[in-house]
């Protein structure tokens, strides 16, 4: 089971839901995460139940950044507004440098996802199984 997040900025929201709906079989089996806002709209429209943290504006990426940098998430799906300022830039640039900083997949847009998806769905990603089971300190 991976640790899979979802974030959209407000006008990616629509497409997100689309997104995750299309593929709701495949995010079914996982562990899923949202910001606040974002998990809700999901679930208002799919039968998946995600775990949501605060709302963006709020310090959910932060949170979301928590997991990343203690290599806890497995991979983000991340529908970020590039035509937008967000009052909580400097949070969103934290949540992405985090990314790079454990190497976990990160996708701002919906071509990429639909990649990582495929990547899940063929179980590319089953060796971070391992990384939650043998992490030390941590249960
Ligand atoms: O702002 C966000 C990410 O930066 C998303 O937050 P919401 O899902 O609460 O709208």
């Amino acid at each position: 089971m991976l640790k899979i997040a979802f974030i959209a900025h407000d006008r990616k929201k629509e497409e997100i839901v689309n997104f995750v709906t299309a593929y709701e079989n495949v995010f079914m089996p996982h562990q899923l995460y949202s910001t606040g806002t974002t998990g809700t709209r999901i679930m208002e429209q799919t039968q998946l139940k995600i775990h949501r943290f605060m709302s963006g504006p709020l310090g959910g990426d932060q949170q979301i950044g928590a997991m990343v940098a203690e290599n806890e998430m497995d991979l983000i799906i991340f529908l970020r507004d590039p035509l937008m300022a967000q009052p909580h830039e400097p949070d969103i640039i934290a949540l992405l440098r985090l990314c790079d900083v454990q190497g976990i997949p990160v996708a701002t847009n919906v071509a990429t996802a639909e990649l990582l998806v495929k990547a899940v769905e063929r179980g590319d990603f089953a060796w971070r199984e391992l990384v939650h089971k043998y992490k030390p300190g941590l249960e």
